[in-house]
């Protein structure tokens, strides 16, 4: 599913503009490219920026393997390396459970490639929701909004 206001995969001028693809063994890639926009001390980036690119890339796992409607709970990082701008940070995420409504992703971002050092850890917790999460919370429209802009025929927006 797929949001165009999103900040995170949405078209918006200061977004991060991330896409996913799902590989081997059901491990969901994105990539997030540090731009000087996203600077926290000169020339790196800030860490609350790569919480948000992984909040992200992990909610794109649950979105992409669970294909239901959730939010995040928890979001837990670990800042191993500094992450200098003009990187690109190739983050592989995976779905480590589901207990109830509870949903359990784990993600690591390397620098500059898919086998370059590991940067960023995160591990969050998603709690799957009904889709008045997002009408009563959100704008009323809210369903019209994820439609109008879905690019996947096969969400199951309505079941
Ligand atoms: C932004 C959403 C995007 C669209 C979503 C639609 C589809 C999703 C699919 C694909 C999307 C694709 C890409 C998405 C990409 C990025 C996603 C970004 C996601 C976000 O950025 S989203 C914004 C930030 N997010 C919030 O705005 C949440 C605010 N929050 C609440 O709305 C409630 O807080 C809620 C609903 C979380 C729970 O409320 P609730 O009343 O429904 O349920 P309850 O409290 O009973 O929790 C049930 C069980 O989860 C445990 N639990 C809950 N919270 C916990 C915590 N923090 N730590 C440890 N355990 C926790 C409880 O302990 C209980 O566990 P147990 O069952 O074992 O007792």
């Amino acid at each position: 599913m797929h949001y165009d206001q999103c900040f995170g995969c949405g078209d918006v001028e200061s977004g991060l503009h991330m896409r996913t693809t799902v590989g081997e063994h059901m491990v969901v890639h994105s990539r997030f490219t540090v731009t000087e926009a996203h600077q926290g001390a000169p020339g790196l980036a800030h860490g609350g920026l790569l919480a948000c690119a992984f909040d992200e890339a992990l909610g794109s796992t649950v979105g992409n393997l669970l294909r239901k409607p959730a939010v995040t709970g928890k979001l837990e990082t670990d800042f191993v390396r500094p992450v200098p701008v003009g990187t690109t940070l190739y983050i592989a995420a995976r779905l480590d459970g589901v207990a109830g409504r509870k949903i359990y992703v784990s993600a690591e971002g390397r620098l500059g490639s898919a086998d370059g050092q590991v940067a960023v850890r995160a591990r969050a917790l998603f709690v799957q929701v009904g889709f008045e999460h997002f009408t009563t919370h959100g704008y009323a429209d809210a369903l019209q909004r994820f439609r109008s802009t879905t690019r996947e025929s096969k969400w199951d927006i309505n079941p």
